[in-house]
């Protein structure tokens, strides 16, 4: 029996309220939890100055394994997750082999289980390697072990019309839902960044707003027209913003995630010719990052989703036009949240929990993550302190990778502790009881 007494804390930043954690459950919640007589043998934890949020949702993660376990596995992934505080996290498929089959999900979601730091959910290809040729077995990953819920062919569009509808279509059998990488690709050939005043000056190739926004609302139409669900990967744009405002107000069933990056860095970044800070979609404008915290404290874009994209240091710290795209998230995702949304006053601390926990666990299809706090509720937190700040270091980050764009950054708020299912994976910052070498 585990038992874990966390005294002193506030709930979403609200009253102190002391928490016994019994067997995974948060079995009592209030002055209560520290008189009864079962918290007599418990770990103690102090929580005073600290907020308690549910445990972190990460609906878009790169692993990298199998394939490319030099940048990333599950183990180091998970351990990055567990120190951001996230208690669950969706492996996207691009890996190699791609994730498009029920032995490649299982193996992955075998892998999370073994790490036992974070829950590992894999999501699934949409096609066939990827390829965007036919649609993979979509039926036999949601039946197997790892219970594929979310599909996407992430870091390719599924671009062809007619593969997306039988894919919308397709998922409705299971409640699945097809999380889409909106880049139409004849729009962007070549593209190294985003388009506009600042690639005109650099003489880069641009990567048009108009290739996202078409796509999604082209699919918006097509979720509709079948009564689907479809969520927006990594939407960047004020235009997409309006789309997806347009397509929510008729009803139709999107949900849509902003990462981190694209609240808080614009394309200027891309001045220095940096390659940590090429990613897709890439940097927009400081107009687009103003409507994007807009539409986060709104309700229009649903969750942040970190889109943590490990890269080795030879695809990365090389010339721009050769680097692969792409960013570390997990270790810095709830600071920056509250670099833009809470200090800003755009959010308060219930709103994170619901951009970064309550709704991602929703829109994954979720029943054990993303729970009120509360007596009888499993026991997946996240301990904040509000008043730290950290200079972030890739060096010091627990990937196997270092490409974080907020290299000497000085940033909000440090995760303390992280609990799953009652067991802490963190404490006083630092990863507990570690099962890898990290
Ligand atoms: N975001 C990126 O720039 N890169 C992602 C792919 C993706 O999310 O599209 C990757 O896998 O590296
Ligand atoms: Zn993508
Ligand atoms: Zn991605």
């Amino acid at each position: 029996m585990s038992a874990v007494l966390i005294t002193g804390a506030r709930p979403y930043g609200e009253e102190v309220t002391d928490l016994l954690l019994l067997d995974g459950v948060v079995a009592v919640a209030g002055a209560a939890a520290s008189t009864d007589p079962r918290a007599a043998g418990a770990e103690r934890i102090d929580g005073s100055g600290l907020i308690v949020l549910p445990g972190l949702v990460d609906l878009h993660t790169h692993l990298r394994e199998p394939g490319r376990e030099d940048s990333e596995t599950v183990a180091t992934g998970s351990a990055a997750a567990a120190l951001g505080g996230y208690t669950a996290i969706f492996a996207m498929p691009n890996t190699d082999p791609t994730a498009d089959t029920a032995g490649v999900v299982e193996q992955v979601y075998r892998l999370g289980v073994a790490a036992g730091l974070v829950d590992v959910f894999p999501i699934g290809a949409v096609t066939v390697g990827r390829r965007g040729e036919r649609l993979a077995e979509l039926g036999a990953m949601a039946a197997s072990a790892a219970r594929v819920r979310v599909f996407s062919d992430d870091g390719d569009c599924v671009s062809d019309p007619l593969l997306m509808r039988r894919a919308l279509e397709y998922v409705k059998a299971f409640d699945g839902v097809i999380a889409q990488h909106a880049q139409e690709p004849r729009l962007t050939v070549g593209a190294q960044m985003h388009e506009g005043i600042v690639s005109a000056t650099l003489g880069m190739t641009g990567w048009p707003a108009v290739a996202e926004e078409a796509i999604i609302a082209r699919d918006c139409l097509l979720a509709d027209h079948v009564d689907s669900r479809l969520h927006v990967c990594h939407l960047s744009t004020a235009g997409s913003v309006e789309i997806v405002a347009a397509a929510k107000a008729r009803g139709t069933r999107v949900t849509a995630e902003v990462t981190p990056h694209h609240l808080i860095l614009t394309d200027e970044r891309a001045i220095g010719y940096d390659p940590v800070f090429k990613v897709n979609p890439p940097l927009r404008t400081a107009s687009d990052v103003t409507a994007l915290r807009t539409a986060l404290a709104g309700g229009t874009i649903d969750i942040v989703a970190t889109d943590h994209a490990p890269h080795a240091i030879q695809d990365k710290e090389t010339e721009w036009d050769n680097a692969k795209p792409g960013m570390l998230g997990l270790q810095t995702a709830l600071s920056v949240v509250i670099a833009t949304m809470v200090a800003t006053g755009l959010l308060d601390w219930r709103g994170v929990a619901r951009v970064m926990s309550e709704n991602p666990a929703v829109i994954g299809g979720l029943a054990d993550h993303g729970r009120p706090i509360a007596e009888g509720e499993p026991a997946n937190l996240v301990l904040v302190d509000p008043a730290a700040t950290w200079t972030v270091r890739g060096d010091d980050l627990a990937s196997l990778s270092d490409n974080t764009p907020f290299e000497g950054m000085t940033l909000p708020g440090k995760v303390v502790a992280t609990i799953l299912r009652g067991r802490p994976t963190v404490r006083a910052g630092v990863l507990a009881a570690a099962t890898v070498e990290v």
